[in-house]
């Protein structure tokens, strides 16, 4: 349906699946309200889920209409994948289905890999050649791993998934450790999966307190916080929150994605780098390449490249290699699944 006529540029087509979901709710108004794409940046929003949702989507659809929000031209709702995908400029693929208290993370790889399989499959046959495919939806690595390896026509540097909700917590625990605001630590890694093996290291990370950047060992002064607690916490998070709300995070989890997205389209931040899962063949750091793996990388033109270089000791390599070792039996487990 038709909301507004305008003379800016040319709208973008951005589909979010899963957009009944609670984690689309609040990503919808994000990025109709242009704080992912620009300012000045019509949208064309694609809005897919299953068709027993089609009535929550009716409802989302008046809430979106109801912001009553410049930037957006157009809103489709839909359950048919020939439509959701045709000529999409940005794929958020969130829909699938939340680990709940108790599920097991094997439970949940054989619930959703194959909604990957058919919509890697359907990015290939229906969306640009240019689209930007981010994967939300878990075990998110594997699960992008699936989606590129069933869409051989798009560039693999186009997926990515999402571990930026890992970078943002690990930022906000060094912060808050610290007593200085979010915005005053950056270049912290999450390497590996999204999953509970994910190394959040900060060797690199830089800490600016009253003015003057320091090293976060010698900004947080302990050690031992930093390789035990910290770690857990962050790897911990998500089934800490699923533990609280009885339900998966979600506002926080939107909010990571309107970052990373964010990030693909501007670019990231002069000498500083953001987490995200990308492809790894070519990586600098020893990890097997057939991967989605999270690494530090900087953006620009829409262009990801890890950061070479980083150094990592002893302690940094096994956690390194562990979650490597997890992500590969993920993704074995996953083409086991589809055949
Ligand atoms: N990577 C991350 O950092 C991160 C963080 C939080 C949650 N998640 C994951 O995101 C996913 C969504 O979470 P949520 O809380 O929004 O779940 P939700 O259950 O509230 O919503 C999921 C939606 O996906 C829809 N869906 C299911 N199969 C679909 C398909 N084939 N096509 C289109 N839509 C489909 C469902 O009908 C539902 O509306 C989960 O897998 C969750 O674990 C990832
Ligand atoms: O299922 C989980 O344990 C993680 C849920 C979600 O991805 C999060 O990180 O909050």
């Amino acid at each position: 349906m038709m909301l507004f006529l305008s003379h800016q540029s040319e709208p973008i087509r951005v589909l979010v699946t899963g957009a009944a979901g609670q984690i689309a709710y609040t990503l919808l108004y994000r990025i109709a309200k242009g704080d992912v794409f620009g300012k000045d940046q019509p949208i064309i929003l694609i809005l897919l889920d299953i068709p027993p949702m089609l009535p929550v989507l009716d409802g989302v659809v008046m809430e979106l209409q109801d912001c009553a929000l410049p930037l957006l031209r157009e809103i489709i709702p839909t359950d048919k994948i020939e439509v959701g995908f045709k000529d999409i400029d940005a794929a958020i693929l969130v829909g699938s289905m939340p680990r709940k208290e108790g599920m097991e993370k094997k439970d949940l790889l054989k619930a959703n890999v194959a909604i990957f399989k058919t919509q890697g499959a359907a990015l290939d046959k229906y969306a640009k050649k240019t689209v930007q495919v981010v994967v939300v939806g878990n075990p998110a690595n594997t699960n992008c791993l699936i989606a590129l390896k069933f869409a051989p026509s798009i560039p693999k540097e186009n997926f990515s998934c999402l571990t930026r909700l890992d970078h943002n917590r690990a930022c906000s625990q060094v912060a808050m450790h610290c007593g200085v605001s979010s915005d005053k630590v950056k270049n912290v890694i999450i390497w590996g999966n999204h999953y509970s093996t994910q190394y959040p290291d900060v060797h690199h990370a830089i800490v600016n307190t009253h003015g003057c950047e320091l090293g976060a060992y010698k900004a947080v002064k302990n050690d031992a916080w930093l390789h035990g607690d910290f770690i857990l916490t962050v790897q911990q998070r998500g089934a800490a929150v699923i533990k609280a709300r009885k339900l998966s995070s979600a506002m926080s989890a939107a909010n990571a994605v309107c970052d990373h997205i964010k990030d693909i389209w501007f670019g990231t931040k002069e000498g500083e780098f953001i987490s995200m899962g990308v492809y790894a063949a070519g990586n600098s750091y020893g990890i097997p390449e057939d991967l989605i793996y999270s690494f530090p990388v900087q953006i620009k033109n829409k262009r990801w490249k890890v950061v070479d270089g980083m150094s990592t000791n002893d302690f940094s390599r096994a956690k390194m290699n562990a979650t490597a070792a997890e992500l590969m039996e993920e993704r074995d487990a996953a083409l086991d699944f589809l055949t």
